[in-house]
């Protein structure tokens, strides 16, 4: 669980977040939603302190991040995995070394112990037969897919994702939204996604925070999302003509959320 109090950052004289509060749950996909330049990246980045906050909290199971030792920020940064727009993986190395590459930064284990997690990792994103191959020999979605990888090897207590559906198709998206999800059950993660993707706010959206203008306007979840009373919510939020008309059917016939009407893919398509 991340506790986030009454953060605030400014650059030079231009306040950016303008103290917000929320509580980012473990065992939850944490989804920070808002439009362009809500805040929603410098948000992230004073989380994972590369940013400094200007004032404020930020507590990681209890241990406030602006009182840390050198050790104890180390010890965070090893629980902390982050998967990154456009993947960010090296070109150079294969699938499986890439995977491999934080448990040689941030462990000791052997040789052999590295090679049982990767494998294990490997197998849970679905990509045992792509571990030789190189980045540009695989798909968008295959290339997300060992980025989550890796940024869960090392078991880490936080996973922060950046855009992780940017520049994947609508199909593609949904099976990273449902990988994501299950990551989180599985090993009980704190998820914080930023996301552009309503799809996923209203599938996989456990907890929403909603930021505009630095401010954190709404917070919810997506069951509850289609009675929010906050017009500008719903204006980001069903802005499209099909959103809109989904969110009158939701209205009409009281039900509260996306589950209820989709039939997702079968589970065995997963080499996107
Ligand atoms: N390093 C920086 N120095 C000065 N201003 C910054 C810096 N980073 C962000 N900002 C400003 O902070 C505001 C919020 O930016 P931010 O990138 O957090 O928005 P966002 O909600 O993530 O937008 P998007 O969805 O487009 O990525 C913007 O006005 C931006 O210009």
């Amino acid at each position: 669980m991340i506790e986030v109090k009454d953060l605030k950052k400014s650059f030079d004289t231009v306040e950016v977040l303008k103290g917000i509060s929320t509580t980012l749950e473990s065992g939850k996909v944490n989804l920070i939603i808002g439009q362009s330049g809500s805040g929603k990246t410098v948000f992230l980045k004073s989380l994972l302190n590369v940013y400094q906050p200007t004032s404020g909290e930020i507590l990681f199971d209890g241990r406030d991040i602006n009182k840390m030792s050198r050790d104890e920020k180390q010890l965070l940064r090893s629980e902390i995995g982050t998967v990154f727009q456009g993947s960010a993986l090296f070109d150079s190395m294969t699938v499986e070394e890439n995977i491999t590459f934080p448990l040689d930064m941030f462990t000791n284990l052997t040789f052999r112990e590295k090679k049982r997690r990767v494998f294990d990792v490997i197998g849970r994103v679905h990509l045992e037969k792509a571990n030789r191959k190189f980045p540009s020999e695989i798909s968008g979605g295959m290339q997300k897919r060992v980025a989550i990888a890796r940024a869960i090897v090392n078991n880490p207590k936080y996973l922060f994702c950046d855009e992780p559906n940017s520049g994947l198709d609508p199909y593609t998206s949904n099976i990273i939204d449902d990988l994501l999800l299950e990551i989180t059950k599985e090993y009980n993660t704190t998820t914080i996604i930023n996301s552009h993707d309503m799809n996923s706010v209203m599938t996989i959206g456990e907890k929403i925070v909603y930021l505009r203008l630095g401010i954190k306007e709404w917070e919810g979840n997506k069951d509850i999302l289609i009675n929010a009373g906050n017009k500008n919510l719903i204006d980001f939020v069903y802005s499209s003509e099909l959103f809109k008309e989904l969110r009158e059917y939701f209205l009409e016939t009281n039900k509260t959320s996306i589950d209820n009407i989709i039939t997702k893919p079968p589970s065995n398509e997963k080499n996107s």
